[in-house]
């Protein structure tokens, strides 16, 4: 066991009233079936690819692997699935301050920010930088501007500009750039959604010139996905978490709160957050998903979890074994404890006292943080998601809804001069000046 998923405290007697009773699954028995079946059938069918990629041959990226080695910097472009998943991989194994000498700098660019762009390319020697650009649409407008910029600057200073170049793309401009210049391709498949993509190039390509353990991390995904495939919920984490969360969202937990206990998992949090708003929310639907830090946002938001209205399922992470630890030295309570104890001692009286409080909680317990488990993390979420999206009767895996912003903006952009974006008239009408 290098997982365990701890339901005590959302299924035990003290906590009956705002929690889940076996009746509450006995009552959904055939929902959960057909949910189960859905999923089931839709992978036939070749719909969810993203429940077929892991098996694909990975092969092919050691080639790139090599190919890295002689560039000192990684700079990975792309918004939401293209890149979210590489971040939360990439954090949740290295860490957030990596700092080995012999190994790449990495540099995420996931934003139209100037100031982010500039500084980013001020620090680095982009002669010596693997640049990937990811996007399923190969249209996305900050992964497309963010690319000109450095293709342009790139095409500046050297003439061998094609080398510092991988796209990852599936159609759109990136693709026909792609094309016209000869970058290195990769494709990313039709069948998989962005935000379910990270088992594909879009993570796997990366990834690997990271110096990440990509096999084990698709043996951790090929792991979890044989236990998502059990029809018995209580065999099945996937099926049971998202029965859990579908049931508590019934009872008014519109607010579903990640809450890691450990700074390696928050870009994890921030992958889990885009993956469960935009294959939840719609049609007047949705559990919004909340990100909090442990132990840090004990002292910012759970005052409100404890006290606020009754309407969050939490779901705590914690890890056993952190790569370093520290020993504090004697004082008071802390009296030669390690810093290990204190966080995990924070969580453990938390968990009991949003019990105590009668405030739903999960908590996956994770052995040690690494590709593996990682990789058994995030297709456990993938598969939750899928389930709910069944459970829910919406699809999960389309986002209608965030095309409208992306609509008005290209049109903005059409309508106006060069740098002359002026505001609309509705968004002056009222309007205080300071
Ligand atoms: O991979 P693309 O096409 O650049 O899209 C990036 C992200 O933008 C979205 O379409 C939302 O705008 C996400 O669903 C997607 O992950």
């Amino acid at each position: 066991m290098n997982i365990e998923l701890n339901y005590t405290n959302i299924m035990d007697e003290i906590i009956y009233e705002e929690g889940i009773s076996l009746l509450d699954f006995v009552n959904i028995k055939e929902k959960i079936n057909t949910a189960y079946d859905k999923v089931m059938q839709k992978c036939k069918n070749d719909e969810l690819g993203f429940m077929k990629i892991i098996y694909d041959d990975i092969l092919i990226y050691y080639e790139l692997k090599e190919y890295s080695k002689d560039f000192d910097n990684i700079v990975v472009i792309g918004m939401g699935g293209s890149i979210l998943g590489t971040q939360a991989i990439y954090e949740g194994v290295k860490g957030i301050h990596y700092n080995d000498l012999n190994d790449k700098k990495v540099y995420f660019l996931d934003n139209s920010d100037p100031e982010k762009t500039f500084e980013i390319l001020n620090i680095i020697n982009l002669k010596k930088t693997l640049v990937f650009a990811i996007s399923k649409s190969g249209n996305t407008a900050e992964t497309l501007a963010n690319f000109l910029i450095i293709e342009e600057k790139l095409k500046g200073i050297t003439k061998d500009y094609k080398k510092n170049i991988v796209v990852v793309a599936n159609t759109g401009e990136l693709k026909n750039i792609a094309d016209r210049e000869g970058y290195k391709f990769y494709r990313m498949p039709e069948n998989v959604g962005g935000r379910f993509s990270v088992f594909s190039a879009v993570g796997l390509a990366p990834l690997c010139c990271m110096d990440i353990d990509i096999e084990a991390l698709i043996e951790g995904a090929k792991e979890m996905d044989k236990l998502c495939r059990n029809k018995d919920i209580f065999k099945n984490p996937a099926l049971m978490n998202a029965t859990i969360h579908y049931i508590a969202y019934n009872k008014g937990k519109t607010i579903s709160v990640l809450m890691p206990y450990i700074e390696r998992l928050h870009k994890f949090g921030l992958w889990y957050r885009q993956l469960w708003a935009e294959s939840i929310g719609k049609n007047g639907i949705g559990q919004t998903p909340v990100i909090s830090l442990g132990a840090k946002d004990q002292h910012s938001q759970l005052q409100l979890y404890m006290d606020g209205l009754k309407n969050i399922i939490i779901t705590f992470i914690t890890v056993h074994k952190f790569k370093y630890d520290l020993k504090i030295r004697s004082s008071n309570y802390l009296n030669n404890r390690t810093l290990s104890t204190l966080i995990h001692s924070e969580q453990k009286g938390t968990e009991i006292s949003l019990t105590n409080n009668k405030i739903p909680n999960i908590s996956i317990n994770i052995d040690e943080l690494n590709e593996y488990t990682i990789g058994k993390l995030i297709y456990l979420y993938e598969m939750q998601t899928a389930f709910m999206g069944e459970l829910l009767e919406i699809n999960a895996f389309n986002q209608p809804a965030v095309e409208g912003g992306k609509i008005i903006t290209r049109k903005l952009l059409e309508e106006c001069p060069v740098d002359e974006i002026k505001e609309s008239k509705p968004t002056k009408k009222y309007c205080i000046e300071i």
